[in-house]
């Protein structure tokens, strides 16, 4: 376990609303506890809890978008989770959010950006490199720093870029709408679209000519594909080519092999996987056939 922290990580699959310290949600829901809008003990038993189903997961997060609705609270939530995942020694994470809309306190799926690059200027306990100019690629992933004392030690450095998530839920609107603030966003380390939110709600097609713009518009796009069994929609979504795609728990044949034609790489989340039942065990997990695949394409590149 020690050495799984000490070495230097990649994390490519982080959800901003999905990596909250549990320690800020129960703060959070004290707060609006005492303000009557939720029940402080309901909230603390569901938060404590590990293993969740799917259908539970999503639950979940309607609960934990309770608590992070104003831009200060997604801000500091962007900081703590730029700092936990430094202090594992992630040295490049992508971190995925749906850019939310509330009227009522005066919030734009612009303005929820805002509040996350607030929160990465923010950082000072690690240097967090987020924006394409802050990338110098010859400086070694420390850097130095130097105290009132002229002391000299390394800091972490962390580099993070952004990506602008599509959920299930939203309209065919909405999607265009986050892929153009995407497209705004370049500078500020916005690189691609992601599509998630619960697998059983609503029709990927419903979001097809924003991703196929955002495509057109060289935005890089990963797809929450095959999370629940639906082998129409993973044919669809295959034939799409995104750069990536989430999970893949319920590939058969056909689908694996389109995946390995096409080159398509998968985020695993193995945890994920196991805690809320998409898979039954490790030992059944499709983790070690796309490794043995890798290992036997390194072996034979041509
Ligand atoms: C467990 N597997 C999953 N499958 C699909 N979508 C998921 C997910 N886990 C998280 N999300 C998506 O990420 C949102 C929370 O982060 P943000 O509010 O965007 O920062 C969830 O509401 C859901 O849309």
């Amino acid at each position: 376990m020690e050495w799984c922290q000490s070495i230097p990580k990649v994390e490519l699959h982080a959800h901003l609303n999905g990596s909250i310290r549990d320690s800020t949600l129960l703060e959070l829901a004290r707060d609006l506890g005492e303000t009557g809008v939720l029940v402080f003990s309901d909230f603390e038993h569901v938060i404590l809890k590990s293993d969740r189903s799917l259908v539970e997961v999503f639950k979940l997060f309607d609960l934990i978008h309770m608590v992070t609705t104003d831009h200060t609270t997604i801000s500091r939530i962007t900081r703590e989770v730029i700092e936990d995942f430094a202090s594992e020694n992630v040295v490049y994470i992508e971190l995925r959010t749906t850019p939310k809309k509330n009227k009522l306190i005066g919030m734009s799926k612009r303005s929820y950006m805002e509040a996350v690059v607030e929160g990465l200027k923010s950082i000072n306990s690690v240097d967090v490199a987020f924006m394409p100019h802050d990338v110098d690629t010859h400086s070694p992933l420390n850097s130095l720093s130097i105290d009132n004392n002229c002391n000299v030690t390394p800091r972490k450095r962390i580099y993070v870029r952004l990506l602008l998530s599509i959920d299930r839920r939203e309209t065919t609107e909405d999607a265009m709408e986050t892929v153009k603030l995407a497209l705004e966003l370049k500078d500020v380390g916005v690189v691609g679209i992601d599509l998630s939110g619960n697998p059983i709600v609503g029709e990927w097609t419903t979001f097809w000519p924003a991703l196929q713009f955002a495509k057109e518009n060289g935005l890089a796009i990963t797809l929450h594909c095959g999370e629940v069994p639906n082998p129409k929609e993973i044919q669809a979504m295959l034939d799409f080519w995104p750069q990536r795609i989430g999970h893949a728990c319920f590939f058969e044949g056909d689908n694996w092999e389109k995946l390995k034609h096409l080159n398509i790489p998968v985020e695993i989340c193995l945890t994920s996987n196991i805690r809320t039942n998409s898979i039954s065990s490790l030992d059944v997990h499709h983790f070690a056939y796309l490794l043995i695949f890798c290992d036997q394409k390194l072996e034979s590149p041509l």
